[in-house]
């Protein structure tokens, strides 16, 4: 082998070392979960301040990072039998599992800290409640119970929470509202994947509402209870006098395609291809819905 050659192979396992860890931050659902947060902290309306802004992200995106690490710490050796994880640093063998615990715990206190003592303390311990109740709850409790998606869904809602927090140091109603919104999303969201994957998740011995109900009928009616739900929250800031006809109007748009996709993967007789629109409409729905709302309270308000 010549020396360049060498030097190329080096720089390649190098660059896939450090995909490797980047993979275990889960760097798609943290990031979505910091601009929730972020969302949080924009709609909360106080005054500015930059240093605790720094310090919020990135206490929020370290947390996520530490929470997605550990996570994947503990579910190695179940992700090793799904086909959908089998790639995943720890069962493809790229990361040891004792450096992925140790680095999970390093960002989970890191963050925690930033939160506690760049934001405020209440900032802290919702970060804290967010990782806890993924890691010690809802991680451990998918294995037991198909309530784990529902568990699932605090750790889910907290963001915009930490954020709120850290603009305004207390939660006001709208922040509440934020919750329910990204509460009731993540119904819909998650039934359509546990359609889609539900022989990889009955394979790796998880109870999901599509695994103990294969036909599907009880995550579509989930789905459609949770659309309704959302609908109704999302769409609730207007009645309390929150916001404008603009964030009224995108949120009713989306809501109701939302609830059309759900009520649709509740009723299809092949429910493939309803459930990949479903996921798709989801990854939609907040980035519009939330943005709105920003623009909504920052200009139009
Ligand atoms: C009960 C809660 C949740 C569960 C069980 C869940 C599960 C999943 C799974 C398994 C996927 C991969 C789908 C695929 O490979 O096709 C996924 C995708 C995704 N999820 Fe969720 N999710 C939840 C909540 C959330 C939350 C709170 C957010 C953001 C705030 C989010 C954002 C996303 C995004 C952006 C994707 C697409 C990108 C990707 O595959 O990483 N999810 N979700
Ligand atoms: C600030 C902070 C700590 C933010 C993190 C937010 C967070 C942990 C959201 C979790 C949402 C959730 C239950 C996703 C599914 O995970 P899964 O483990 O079932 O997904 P998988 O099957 O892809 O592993």
């Amino acid at each position: 082998m010549t020396p360049a050659a060498t030097l190329s192979d080096r720089t390649e396992n190098k660059a896939i070392a450090w995909s490797a860890y980047y993979e275990l931050t889960k760097p798609r659902l943290s990031l979505l979960s910091v601009i929730t947060a972020l969302v949080g902290y924009l709609a909360a309306l106080p005054a500015r301040d930059v240093f605790v802004l720094v310090f919020f992200l990135g206490g929020t995106a370290v947390c996520a990072a530490g929470a997605a690490t550990l996570n994947q710490f503990i579910e190695r050796d179940t992700d090793a039998l799904m086909k959908r994880t089998r790639e995943r640093p720890l069962p493809a063998g790229q990361v040891s599992p004792t450096v992925a615990l140790w680095l999970g715990i390093a960002l989970s206190v890191v963050g925690v800290t930033a939160l506690w003592l760049g934001a405020n303390p209440l900032a802290g311990a919702l970060g804290l409640a967010t990782i806890f109740t993924y890691i010690a709850l809802y991680t451990p409790l998918k294995l037991k119970t198909r309530w784990a998606t529902e568990v699932g869904a605090l750790p889910g809602a907290l963001p915009p929470l930490i954020g709120w927090a850290a603009a305004e140091g207390e939660i006001s109603p709208l922040g509440w509202i934020l919750f329910g919104i990204l509460a009731f999303w993540q119904m819909p969201h998650f039934m359509a994947i546990a359609w889609t994957f539900r022989k990889d998740y009955g394979s790796a011995g998880f109870p999901m509402l599509t695994v103990v109900d294969p036909t599907g009928r009880k995550a579509g009616i989930w789905a459609t209870v949770n659309a309704i739900a959302l609908l109704i929250v999302s769409l609730l800031p207007i009645f309390l006098g929150l916001c404008s006809w603009l964030y009224t109007a995108v949120a009713a748009l989306f809501g109701i395609w939302y609830l059309l996709r759900s009520i649709a993967f509740a009723t299809a007789s092949n429910r493939d291809g309803v459930a990949r629109k479903l996921f798709f409409n989801s990854i939609l729905y907040l980035p519009a819905v939330l943005f709105t709302l920003v623009i909504d309270r920052w200009i139009l308000f």
